[in-house]
């Protein structure tokens, strides 16, 4: 296989107005890879000058694209889908080169990334509006949707690819044009997909990437009156700031936040269904996914035979290593800071009691591979219970009774995705209906898909994306009253 540098698609450029540039200032952002630290590229270092030329090109291009017909727009789309599936490989391997994860998982999120392309090329010919009928026989009431305009965008490093799509999709899909920074841990597959856009005929100065400072960008995008939406996904911190300096210019705003996601089993679940959804929900990306499981709150008649289960599926199906690596499913951390975390929520739960079943430790590769763990007893005064742990750490909550279950899995600030397993009809609805989440998960551990709509409540958000409710979030209403006069000549 080439090595990622050598393929056409590694572009060590930002993105504006359809040219390749440097950073005005010649800094760069070493960006190295997770599995051993090597540096894999190093790409510019923008700031708010450039972000501000990117905008321009962005305000630029506007009407062309708006006026262009809803079936151009979805065409364009629609190539830019086949590029992404035609270079799959490529793609996945930079993804590994700089994220870590295992090239399988790689080349199934570009899947997922590109069914974006598709799904908003196929709503962008039904952006539909209504007429209403007046209350006087001289006016018709018609309602119109149209672009909301120029949009700023700023994306995580955990999923590099198909957070930028699920955004850019539906933006342009609407006839938006947007200026997207990406995480600086993984900016080569956000270029990636600029030098697909070229080739799928995305025309200069619709699609921009300016990888660089992130606070300088994101000033430079909330101080602009031409940028009218704000698209973030990342932590509820950085998501919180940004809601704030978008209020200067009433810009709007979707936020795709952190999460603390329960996943609840009850006594009359089926264990080993459970167990492979846990598995699912808990070790993809190693644990780091905004929708991985964060809590498992198991009715205590279960807890032994489930905790038993998990711990022989998490022996016999976890690899840990390289990502390029056959059979590995577990990759490597993002960083220091991911294992210190990871470390420190296991220690605080073992030192409140929690017992160690599995694991607790770094890898013996070393660097930033950790090993699956699990953990039993926890308690909801331990870390684990309150904060985000982002990394393959397992840990186990008793309850007795569904209201202590429904308590326990809404005790957060967080709001995003929940599972469980039940097979009681009453129980599904009951509980379904009482989890304060934007998505649940029942007998299931994969939730995402490009038809549904992804999202959060409380602290993991505002608005959704994908479905046909991703589109609204890049449309504006518009309202037309039309006096006919009389028809008295
Ligand atoms: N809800 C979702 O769909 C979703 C998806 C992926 C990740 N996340 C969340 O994101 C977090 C992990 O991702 P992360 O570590 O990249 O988050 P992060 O908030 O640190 O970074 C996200 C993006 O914001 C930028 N950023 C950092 N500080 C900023 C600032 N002060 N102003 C403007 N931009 C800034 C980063 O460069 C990056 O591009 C987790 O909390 C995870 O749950 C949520
Ligand atoms: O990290 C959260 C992303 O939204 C990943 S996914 O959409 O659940 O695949």
């Amino acid at each position: 296989m080439q090595s990622v540098k050598e393929s056409a698609l590694f572009r060590p450029f930002a993105y504006i107005d359809g040219n390749w540039v440097a950073a005005d200032s010649g800094e760069q952002i070493d960006v190295d890879n997770p599995a051993n630290g090597e540096i894999l590229g190093r790409m510019p270092r923008l700031g708010g000058a450039e972000t501000e030329r990117a905008i321009e090109a962005a305000e630029a291009a506007l009407p062309g694209w708006r006026n262009h017909t809803a079936l151009e727009r979805a065409d364009i789309l629609m190539k830019w889908y086949e590029l992404m599936l035609e270079h799959k490989d490529e793609l996945a391997a930079i993804m590994t080169a700089e994220q870590g994860k295992p090239v399988k998982e790689a080349a199934g999120e570009i899947v997922y990334a590109a069914s974006f392309m598709r799904w908003f090329a196929e709503e962008a010919r039904r952006i539909y509006g209504d007429t209403i009928p007046a209350a006087n026989t001289r006016q018709r009431i018609v309602v119109t949707k149209q672009p909301v305009g120029v949009v700023g965008a700023i994306t995580p490093w955990n999923f590099p690819s198909s957070m930028i799509t699920r955004k850019a999709a539906a933006a342009l899909a609407a006839g938006c044009t947007i200026v997207i920074k990406p995480a600086s841990q993984t900016p080569f597959s956000a270029t990636a997909l600029a030098a697909l856009a070229e080739q799928a005929g995305v025309p200069r100065g619709v699609f921009n990437v300016v990888p660089g400072k992130a606070s300088e960008i994101a000033k430079a995008m909330t101080d602009s009156s031409v940028v009218r939406k704000v698209t973030f996904t990342g932590s509820t911190e950085v998501g919180s700031s940004l809601m704030a300096n978008a209020a200067q210019h009433i810009q709007k705003i979707s936020l795709e936040l952190g999460g603390n996601a329960p996943f609840l089993v009850f006594e009359d679940a089926d264990l080993d269904a459970a167990v492979e959804g846990a598995i699912a929900s808990k070790f993809r990306n190693a644990g780091q996914t905004c929708v991985c499981t964060n809590r498992f709150l198991v009715q205590s008649s279960v807890i032994n035979a489930f905790s038993e289960k998990l711990a022989a599926a998490m022996n016999s199906e976890l690899k840990v290593g390289d990502g390029f690596e056959d059979g590995v499913n577990i990759g490597p951390l993002i960083d220091g800071d991911a294992v210190a975390k990871v470390t420190d929520h296991i220690k605080d739960a073992t030192d409140k009691g929690a017992q160690l079943l599995l694991g607790g430790h770094e890898h013996s590769l070393g660097g930033r591979f950790f090993s699956p763990t699990l953990i039993s007893h926890a308690t909801p005064e331990m870390k684990v219970a309150s904060e985000e742990t982002f990394g393959p750490l397992a840990a186990v909550f008793p309850f007795e009774t569904e209201e202590e279950a429904m308590r326990l899995a809404n005790d957060t600030q967080f709001g995003l995705a929940s599972y469980f397993y039940s097979k009681d009809l009453g129980r599904v609805w009951r509980v379904a209906e009482a989890l304060e989440y934007g998505m649940v998960g029942i007998n299931t551990g994969l939730i995402s898909n490009a038809s549904a709509p992804f999202g959060g409540v409380k602290a993991s958000g505002l608005g959704r994306e994908g479905s046909k409710y991703g589109l609204d979030e890049y449309l504006e209403t518009k309202y037309l009253c039309i006096d006919l006069g009389t028809n008295e000549g």
